[in-house]
């Protein structure tokens, strides 16, 4: 498969790596990282060691059969503008957040949803870590079967890639919606590892947050229960306990955050009110728009 890789940081990185050792893959991205994998290759280390030598670029090609996109949820416009003059049979979103398949979809067809529990970091250009082995589950946007996505699934699986191909998609996407809820805006402004959320009072706020979340995926019509998503919650936190969220990374790099993919977009959407997303997502963009 010829699988284009809209967003190369972290995650586009690990899953292009991943996915270059089976596909004709072009990774798109910014230099000096793109630079560094056309002239020495891209190494993946972690929880794998390999070098593979995708192809590397700052704009997309003409065409490939898949565009995986993995750039943050406030360039999602700037990724469908970019891919609209490449010839794509599926595009599928590895991104947190909601919202962002909708804005695919305004300018581009065959839109997928997808989700990722895999840990990605960019330690150097040319050089990716998988800081931990998740999985990618990929489906219709609104639920139900796919001929698509079941054709993009089985690809990934040949590449290795631990994937499900799901009916269920918008009840994934609120429920890990429920757990960056809480762990995220919680974590980065406690400056606290995602651990430090099994204990009180973090464990409350964090909790509250994933509560009113999964009441708005009620009110949207997704069956996500409060227990469900608070025990969710729970073991992401025990899971990635030595964590620093990724909301956290950007607050202490001084770089814009996914708030309003995030307890924006719970906010957003709600009919009644979410006074702890509200109030997460109000503290947070302060940070952003003050001096750091
Ligand atoms: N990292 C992880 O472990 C995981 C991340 N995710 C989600 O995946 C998404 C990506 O996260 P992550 O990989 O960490 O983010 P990164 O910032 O590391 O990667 C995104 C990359 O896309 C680049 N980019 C943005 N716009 C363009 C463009 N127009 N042309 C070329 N390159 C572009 C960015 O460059 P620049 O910064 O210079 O704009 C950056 O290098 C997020 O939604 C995140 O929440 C989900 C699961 C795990
Ligand atoms: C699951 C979690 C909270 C892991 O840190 C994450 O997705 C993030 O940091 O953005």
């Amino acid at each position: 498969m010829e699988i284009v890789v809209f967003g190369a940081g972290s995650l586009g990185s690990l899953v292009g790596g991943l996915c270059a050792r089976e596909h004709h893959v072009t990774l798109v991205g910014r230099d000096p990282h793109i630079q560094a994998v056309r002239d020495s290759g891209l190494h993946v280390g972690g929880a794998f060691d390999f070098t593979v030598r995708p192809a590397a670029r700052t704009d997309p090609p003409p065409s490939a059969d898949l565009a995986l996109v993995t750039v943050k949820a406030f360039d999602t416009d700037d990724a469908a503008r970019a891919l609209v003059d490449c010839d794509l049979d599926a595009v599928c979103s590895l991104q947190n957040g909601l919202g962002n398949e909708e804005r695919l979809a305004t300018r581009l067809d065959g839109v997928l949803a997808g989700t990722c529990t895999y840990g990605a970091r960019l330690v150097e250009p040319g050089r990716v870590e998988c800081t931990g082995i998740g999985e990618i589950a990929l489906g219709a946007p609104d639920g139900g079967r796919s001929a698509c996505a079941e054709r993009v699934g089985r690809a990934l699986r040949r590449a290795g890639v631990e994937t499900t191909v799901a009916d269920d998609m918008p009840r994934r996407l609120w429920k890990k919606l429920a757990v960056n809820a809480g762990i995220n805006p919680t974590t980065a402004l406690a400056r606290v590892e995602n651990g430090a959320l099994a204990d009180e009072p973090l464990h409350g706020i964090a909790g509250d947050a994933a509560r009113e979340t999964a009441r708005v995926a009620r009110e949207q019509g997704v069956d996500l229960g409060d227990d469900e998503a608070v025990a969710a919650l729970d073991a992401v936190v025990e899971a990635t306990a030595a964590n620093t969220s990724s909301m956290l990374q950007d607050v202490r790099a001084g770089r814009r955050t996914e708030i309003d993919a995030i307890n924006g977009a719970v906010v957003d959407r709600a009919d009644a009110p979410v006074p702890v997303n509200r109030t997460l997502a109000g503290l947070v963009r302060a940070w952003e728009a003050g001096d750091q």
